[in-house]
């Protein structure tokens, strides 16, 4: 049989497109392809401003969205195939599923320092979190490599295990952060333990009532959706020991080489490091015997019990998309145009899945996020229907300005533009504005206009500066009062 539209993918990208479809033709069949049985919804959306938004995410049986919207059939099946030429999908329960439209939303999986290694784990769904967990009840050192989200939502929650972090560059939070607003993080490592939570994300994670029954053997074996926010609340990160933390940062170095005990034992290196902790206490000795043994390129080794991999992700095009001729992008996901279509006909991407090829808008650029997934999936669904029914359609405003909020030690952090000065080389310049302990405000300027903002803290100037973003009026005359806390700035741009 043939359905007009099949979406691949049960996470938020996949799910919303479905919906939007489904909401937009009440007729037709929308068959969503899923290889995992509990689907990501998208609930209590609101609008917070232009640009920014707020959502919680719920882990949904998928017969609660089938219920939802009755013209929705989710096949819980993993597909094994796409003919792109014959407008057909094969998937695992050996069934085939004909399109006229399709949408591939398959996420993306973590890209490891090492393949196949037991002592490397990847963080990606329910299940690899719960394994870390697990590992993790019996590890007194571990070593993390990355500098991104996941890295650093993990040294700030991990208790009871020394932490080594061994990062590529000088500064903690590459991907998110400078080298200033890193420092005025990591003084929040140190003081950790003595203050209550305070900030909430705007996005929040939800597991749905019915997830457990919903949960099968099947699952575990297949590749589930990615988490998101707070998906670290409610699984306790606790380490052997008991004691808070201990984080001990290696800058400037890579993994060059990876041993376990035995083959470690045979080896000449013997001079193993000890760390040093930056943020907390040491509690193991010199004297220890790890299961693996990590030699960085600095030069130093150092033995552990495992290593959480947090070194970004590789977009799930294998080994289902094999022999169809995709174009890829540089990170390897599918390239997209403006209208989300990927270089083969009736063939659309979203999400993690995805690499946006499009002339973006000068202040936004992509980011495997949930809000992008979110958005992305919507749009995709708006251009299969003007395809569908020959309208054109204009690229949705979400892609006008890059907007991020989330949650890192504990702080409320908003990333709005070009927030890091991606791309602008020299000719730009930074206001700063930085309350020790409580607040990081950062306006990245190029010609008198705002191109990016970090906002670290509870700043209330999100607004403000979207719009200043986004309306790129001339803010010389300002000067320095842009900043100045004592001036409403509000008041000034109303
Ligand atoms: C630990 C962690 C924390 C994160 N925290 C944040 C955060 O705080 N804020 C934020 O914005 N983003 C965060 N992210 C990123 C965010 O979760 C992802 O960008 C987003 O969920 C991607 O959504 P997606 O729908 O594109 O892909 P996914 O959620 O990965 O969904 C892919 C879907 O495709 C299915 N699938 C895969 N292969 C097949 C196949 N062959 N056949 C059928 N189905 C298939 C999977 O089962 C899954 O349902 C985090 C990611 C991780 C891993
Ligand atoms: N709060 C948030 O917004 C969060 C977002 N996420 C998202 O989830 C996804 C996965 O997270 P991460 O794995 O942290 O990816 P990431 O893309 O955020 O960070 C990857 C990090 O690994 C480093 N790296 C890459 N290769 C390396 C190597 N060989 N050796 C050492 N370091 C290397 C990079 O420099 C970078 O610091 C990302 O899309 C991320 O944006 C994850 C957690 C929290």
């Amino acid at each position: 049989m043939e359905a007009s539209f099949v979406v691949v993918g049960g996470g938020i990208a996949g799910v919303t497109c479905a919906e939007q479809l489904a909401i937009t033709f009440p007729s037709e069949d929308i068959l969503l392809i899923t290889a995992s049985p509990v689907i990501k919804a998208v609930t209590n959306f609101k609008q917070v401003s232009k640009v920014l938004e707020e959502f919680d995410v719920e882990e949904q049986p998928s017969s609660m969205l089938e219920n939802r919207l009755p013209n929705i059939r989710v096949i819980e099946s993993g597909v094994k195939q796409l003919k792109s030429e014959e407008h057909c999908i094969f998937t695992e329960d050996g069934r085939q599923h004909a399109y006229k439209k399709l949408c591939l939303c398959a996420g993306a999986k973590p890209k490891l320092i090492s393949e196949g290694n037991p002592y490397v784990l990847g963080i990606r769904d329910t299940d690899s979190a719960q394994e870390f967990q697990k590992r993790l009840t019996k590890a007194k050192r571990i070593m993390i490599i990355g500098n991104g989200g996941i890295a650093l939502e993990l040294v700030y929650e991990i208790e009871g295990c020394e932490v080594i972090w061994a990062i590529k560059d000088k500064a903690i939070g590459n991907t998110f952060f400078d080298a200033g607003a890193a420092e005025f993080l990591t003084s929040k490592l140190i003081s950790k333990k003595s203050e209550a939570r305070i900030a909430q994300k705007r996005t929040r994670y939800t597991v749905g009532g019915s997830k457990k029954e919903a949960r099968t053997k099947a699952e575990s074996e297949s590749v589930g959706s990615a988490l998101g926010p707070d998906w670290h609340e409610g699984l306790a990160l606790k380490g052997a020991e008991e004691f808070s933390h201990s984080i001990h940062i290696e800058t400037a170095c890579e993994v060059k080489k990876l041993y376990l005990q035995e083959e470690f034992k045979k080896t000449e290196k013997q001079s193993v490091a000890f760390p040093k902790a930056h943020h907390g206490k040491s509690v193991t000795t010199d004297e220890e015997t790890w299961p693996v043994y990590v030699e960085l390129t600095s030069g130093k080794i150092y033995g552990c019990d495992f290593l959480v991999s947090a070194t970004g992700v590789t977009p799930n095009v294998e080994p289902f998309l094999q022999g169809n001729n995709f174009d890829l992008g540089e990170d390897g996901g599918l390239r997209v145009d403006d209208q989300m279509r990927t270089s083969l006909p009736d063939v659309y991407a979203a999400g993690d899945i995805c690499t946006a090829c499009w002339e973006p808008s000068p202040v936004w650029q992509q980011m495997r996020l949930w809000t992008q997934a979110r958005q992305m999936g919507w749009y995709a669904a708006k251009c299969m229907a003007a395809a569908t029914l020959g309208e054109s359609i204009d690229m949705d405003f979400s892609f006008e300005l890059f907007a991020h909020v989330t949650k890192f030690f504990n702080y409320k952090v908003v990333l709005l533009g070009k927030y890091n000065a991606q791309g602008l080389g020299a000719n730009h310049e930074l206001m700063l504005r930085c309350t020790r302990g409580q607040e990081y405000v950062k306006a990245i300027m190029q010609n008198g206009r705002m191109m990016g903002a970090v906002l670290i803290g509870e700043t209330d100037l999100e607004e403000t500066f979207e719009n200043l973003i986004l309306n790129q009026m001339d803010l010389s005359p300002y000067g320095k009062d842009l900043l100045d806390p004592n001036i409403d700035i509000e008041d000034y741009f109303d």
